[in-house]
């Protein structure tokens, strides 16, 4: 069975044959260095580069000033807004905005359709000092007359938020050449990058390629002094590398190894780092680092959430799962005797860098597992991840580290990681506190939360995912929501990818006493999230006590 995409892709896809215009758009504050910088990107791409300044000057016939001068700021804006929208389609090479132009409503929509089809929006974040040391030079600025440096403050105090918001890469150029601001914009545009933002969300990019580790200075910002970097011992060779990152940014990096595993996403673990950040001086203004599986980025993100009533977090997530769906959201917890992650709370990171090498210590085990969570973003919403995944399983069943980084598989990999983060971004985004929409992301795991518990945590999360969702799919079934072929789909593809699809190691009753235990649960009222077709799922609130067991026989046999 090959199933149809539902939804748009976002990102800059790879191996594609239809041309994304412009290649990148930069944006930033006056004084930014967008057009010296756009010009060195674009030179190292061998492109043409244009400024939206100099095109509308071309265009009205006269100097911007003068312009503003005669016709008045808004009259300006508009011959702004059609150019861009304009340049937008049509000019295939890198394209500098001027400093006002992502405050018009028309050009954020603009922008964020160009970032849909796959466009790289690119945020010149200067240091202040240095953009407004910058843009008094030379005079020329309409917006800066009067006292410049007040008028740049508060412009920037306007426009950062927005600027935050409608760039999909973030550049930090404190203290950088021109040619090296440059090279970071460039390794910028050879990652991929899902911006995950919503009206009660601060923004923040999810960065996934090889090497985005190198940006750990740049999410965590000039403002800590003290960073705990949180890891296991298995991940040791990436946290040495972020170690020594983090020293070279000049942080005082606190070195914290946690049990293995779930056995490190328990209270008392979370009480011995409480306890060591006191005795360390940790303050409000430092930060918390979380690398490694989903079980250390959940307890990572949970000591950021209660430190002081929150502290910056960044995860660097080292394995599939993690990289696809444990280190963003900002969902934080340990589990504890009562059942699965039920103590927790919702923390958004402030960045997530998803770097691919670190994959390359990834055993095969570990990595299928995170297809688990993979094929659950496929068969919610992007049916073009369960394409993928059909058309690439034997690579994936066969997944060996030491053979992947530059293999054709990695691109695969990219591709569906920054997919499966996609769709969790769309309903993270929409839904932080997981009140209805993010639910959807639950798909699979009523039961499969109960199977972990039940196998006392030794059966890993994905695996037990894609039980729970061969389970559920059977439930959809029997009340009529899906056919039988969507269901022995469910079973085939997953078994295909090297995933169990069947469980018969624990009572019907035990299991329904944890499925009552659920998050989604409703006081006596079971909940689940099952498919109607696929890429498309719906709530199914307190389904019929035989319907629930019958399915249960199904996948126990
Ligand atoms: N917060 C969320 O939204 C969310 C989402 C999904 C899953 N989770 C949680 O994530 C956890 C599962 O994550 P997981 O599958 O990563 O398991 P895990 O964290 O237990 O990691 C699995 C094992 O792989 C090791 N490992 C990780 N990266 C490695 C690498 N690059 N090289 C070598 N070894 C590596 C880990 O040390 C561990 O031994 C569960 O606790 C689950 O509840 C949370
Ligand atoms: O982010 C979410 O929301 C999810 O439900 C994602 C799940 O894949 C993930 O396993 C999550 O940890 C489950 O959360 P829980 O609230 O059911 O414990």
């Amino acid at each position: 069975m090959v199933v149809q995409m539902s939804v748009e892709r976002t990102g800059r896809p790879a191996g594609e044959s239809h041309v994304i215009l412009p290649y990148a758009v930069i944006i930033g504050m006056m004084g930014a260095g967008k057009t010296r910088v756009g010009k060195e990107v674009a030179h190292m791409l061998g492109l043409p580069f244009a400024d939206a300044d100099v095109e509308i000057e071309r265009e009205v016939g006269m100097k911007i000033p003068a312009y503003f001068e005669r016709f008045g700021e808004p009259a300006f804006r508009e011959v702004e807004r059609d150019l861009i929208l304009d340049m937008l389609e049509d000019f295939d090479g890198v394209f500098s905005l001027g400093g006002g132009a992502p405050m018009t409503p028309a050009v954020q929509k603009a922008l964020a359709l160009y970032i849909e089809r796959g466009g790289k929006v690119v945020y010149l974040m200067a240091d202040p000092a240095e953009a407004m040391e910058r843009a008094n030079r030379g005079g020329g600025r309409p917006m800066l007359n009067g006292d410049a440096d007040a008028r740049w403050k508060k412009l920037y105090k306007e426009r950062d938020p927005v600027f935050q918001r409608v760039a999909n890469a973030h550049v930090r150029t404190r203290g950088l050449t021109p040619q090296m601001a440059a090279r970071k914009v460039m390794d910028m545009l050879a990652e991929r990058t899902v911006h995950v933002t919503g009206s009660t969300i601060e923004p923040y990019d999810v960065a996934i390629g090889e090497g985005v580790m190198n940006h750990l200075a740049d999410v965590l910002g000039p403002k800590p002094v003290r960073v705990a970097l949180i890891h296991t011992q298995p991940v040791q060779r990436h946290s040495d590398r972020a170690r020594t990152l983090l020293r070279q940014a000049g942080y005082e990096v606190s070195d914290i190894v946690i049990p293995d595993a779930e056995r490190g996403k328990t209270v008392d673990v979370a009480n011995g780092i409480w306890e060591r950040l006191g005795d360390e001086g940790f303050t409000r203004s430092d930060a918390i680092v979380g690398l490694g599986g989903g079980a250390a980025t959940d307890l990572a993100g949970f000591i950021a959430a209660t430190w002081m009533r929150g502290v910056r977090y960044v995860n660097c997530p080292t394995s599939l799962l993690a990289m696809v769906d444990a280190s963003t959201g900002g969902k934080t917890g340990v589990n504890t005797a009562a059942g699965k992650n039920l103590v927790g709370s919702f923390y958004t990171p402030a960045g997530v860098l998803a770097d691919v090498k670190t994959l390359a210590t990834l055993p095969n085990d570990i990595f299928t597992e995170g297809l688990g969570e993979v094929a659950k973003s496929g068969f919610i919403m992007d049916t073009e991840i369960l394409r993928i995944l059909e058309e690439h399983a034997d690579e994936l069943r066969a997944f060996d580290g030491a053979n992947f980084l530059g293999s054709g598989l990695q691109d695969v990999v990219a591709e569906l990681i920054e997919r499966t983060v996609s769709v969790k971004a769309k309903h993270v985004s929409a839904d932080l506190k997981e009140a209805g929409m993010r639910e959807f992301l639950n798909y699979g795991h009523t039961m499969g939360h109960a199977i972990e518990k039940l196998e006392h945590f030794r059966w890993r999360h994905g695996n037990a995912v894609a039980v729970g969702m061969v389970y559920v799919a059977e439930l959809a079934c029997l009340l009529g929501y899906i056919d039988a072929d969507l269901v022995d789909y469910h079973r085939s593809l997953l078994s295909s990818l090297g995933l169990p699809i069947s469980w018969n190691n624990g009572s019907f009753d035990d299991v329904l006493a944890l499925m009552h235990k659920d998050k989604k649960a409703r006081g006596n009222t079971l909940r689940f999230v099952v498919l109607d077709r696929p890429g498309h799922v719906v709530h199914l609130e307190n389904p019929p006590a035989d319907a629930v067991r019958e399915a249960f026989e199904r996948i126990s046999r």
